[in-house]
């Protein structure tokens, strides 16, 4: 298995690219089962999500291309692709790809809308929780599907005449469950309300690339979204916005081992939160007209105390790179996590760095070290696998992180990003 070896110490200066949002393009990929016309994605990042999902779609009878060449062809720069669901020939996703990968699951709604079945094993990704699915089956129940659980797979039915609007208040936000609903909304017959809705900016992503495609819904971005279904929705072309965890995760990259750097294509608006946390530490974050500059010379970074949230709170997928980064910040911070009752698992691995982090439940105590030093260390989910690479450029000596497949999962050519920064990053062949 291939790893990657980082030999720490060194600041970073230069740019680096931020690519599209891999939670903004898996979502965007499987709106295109509701047309049989052309869905082009232009700005989707490489990566072995977007790739695996690019399978489950095949099997489904979605026909995907890479900017003309067939979707094996490797490169360098995020793609343009063109998916065409010309005919639906197998609404079965099986385990074997489903649970690979978590928002895989969320074919089910449109496979429903488009075809008014639906077989779809329960999914799997990061094991950062017990990630069930209730709420996406209430939801599609509330537009009339029938759903069965049977033997791993949810067996779903639309009524004659396909779905129909209903009302839909999710209990918790859920991100997957609304944009599983909102897909299969947007071709139910009638008009579906959401309530508390996930506001999360990947939400309002593909809602705008549903419009674009013939859909009639607003509020999307709020927590109250309303679509109007529509019988057929057409080809459109849609680009993917940045990707606002890869931008706060190399923001948290530079804020660690000090330097200045610019991040091309980032967006602020899209990171209020987590901008706010990093000035707080003391690093300075700016806007530019190429994107968002950050920059630490020389202070020390100073202690929070932080809480995950749905958006537009601090978000769950940058707690653990936040974790790594305050381990050497000059007093303790807090992070409590509320999402994911199990999305701690860099702990241990942090340890191995030497830094201090007590837990007590939801709760991490972090408390700052002078320094962290080298250390064998393993990946053990997509965003805890990047909060070692963040300790690993700041330690002492050298870090070989195991088991990056799952770092491949979510950062298009880390290594290549950082090292033309002046980082020493290598893939070591496994
Ligand atoms: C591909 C993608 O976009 N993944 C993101 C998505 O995951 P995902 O969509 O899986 O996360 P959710 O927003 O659904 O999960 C939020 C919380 O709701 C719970 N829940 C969810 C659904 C359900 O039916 N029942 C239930 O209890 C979950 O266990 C969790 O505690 O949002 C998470 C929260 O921002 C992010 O960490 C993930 O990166
Ligand atoms: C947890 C994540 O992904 P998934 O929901 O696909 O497991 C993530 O992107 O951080």
């Amino acid at each position: 298995m291939e790893k990657i070896r980082i030999r720490g110490g060194r600041k970073l200066e230069g740019t680096i690219p931020i690519s599209g949002a891999k939670n903004a393009a898996l979502p965007l990929m499987i709106a295109s089962i509701l047309t049989p016309e052309r869905l082009t994605l232009e700005n989707v990042p490489r990566l072995r999500d977007v790739s695996l999902l690019g399978r489950i779609l095949n099997n489904h009878g979605v026909d995907m291309t890479i900017a003309g060449k067939r979707q094996q062809t490797a490169g360098e720069a995020s793609q343009t692709l063109h998916l065409e669901a010309a005919d639906i020939c197998d609404t079965e996703a099986p385990y074997e790809l489903v649970s690979q990968m978590r928002a895989s699951f969320w074919v089910l709604g449109p496979l429903l809308a488009r075809c008014g079945e639906a077989r779809v094993s329960l999914p799997g990704g990061c094991a950062i929780g017990t990630r069930p699915v209730d709420f996406h089956l209430q939801g599609l129940k509330a537009l009339g599907a029938q759903i069965d659980v049977e033997g791993g797979y949810v067996v779903a039915k639309a009524p004659k005449g396909g779905l129909v609007g209903g009302r839909v208040t999710f209990p918790k936000v859920s991100v997957g469950a609304t944009h599983n609903v909102l897909m299969a909304a947007a071709m139910a017959r009638g008009q579906t309300v959401i309530e508390n809705a996930a506001r999360e900016p990947e939400i309002a992503d593909v809602a705008e690339c549903l419009r674009k495609m013939g859909a009639r819904i607003s509020g999307a971005g709020t927590s109250t979204i309303e679509i109007e279904g529509v019988s057929d929705l057409h080809g459109a072309t849609h680009e993917v916005l940045p990707d606002r965890i890869e931008t706060g995760t190399y923001a948290m990259c530079v804020a660690m081992t000090g330097g200045d750097v610019v991040l091309e294509n980032a967006r602020a608006d899209l990171l209020d939160e987590p901008i706010a946390v990093l000035r707080e530490a003391g690093v300075d974050v700016s806007e530019t007209n190429r994107g968002l500059r950050i920059q630490r010379n020389g202070q020390a970074l100073q202690p929070i105390s932080v809480e995950t949230a749905p958006f537009p709170g601090f978000p769950t997928d940058l707690q653990a790179q936040l974790m790594a980064m305050m381990t050497r910040a000059d007093g303790t911070s807090t992070i409590r996590e509320t999402i994911f009752e199990n999305r701690f698992m860099h702990v241990q691995e942090l340890a191995r760095f030497g830094a201090d982090i007590s837990l007590d439940g939801e709760l991490a105590t972090v408390k700052g070290v002078k320094r962290l030093t080298g250390a064998p260390v393993m990946a053990t989910d997509l965003r805890a696998s990047v909060s070692l690479v963040i300790a690993g450029l700041a330690a002492e000596g050298e870090t070989t992180i195991s088991r990056i497949y799952h770092l491949d999962r979510g950062f298009e050519r880390l290594e290549e990003k950082l090292g033309a920064c002046g980082a020493e990053v290598e893939r070591l062949a496994g």
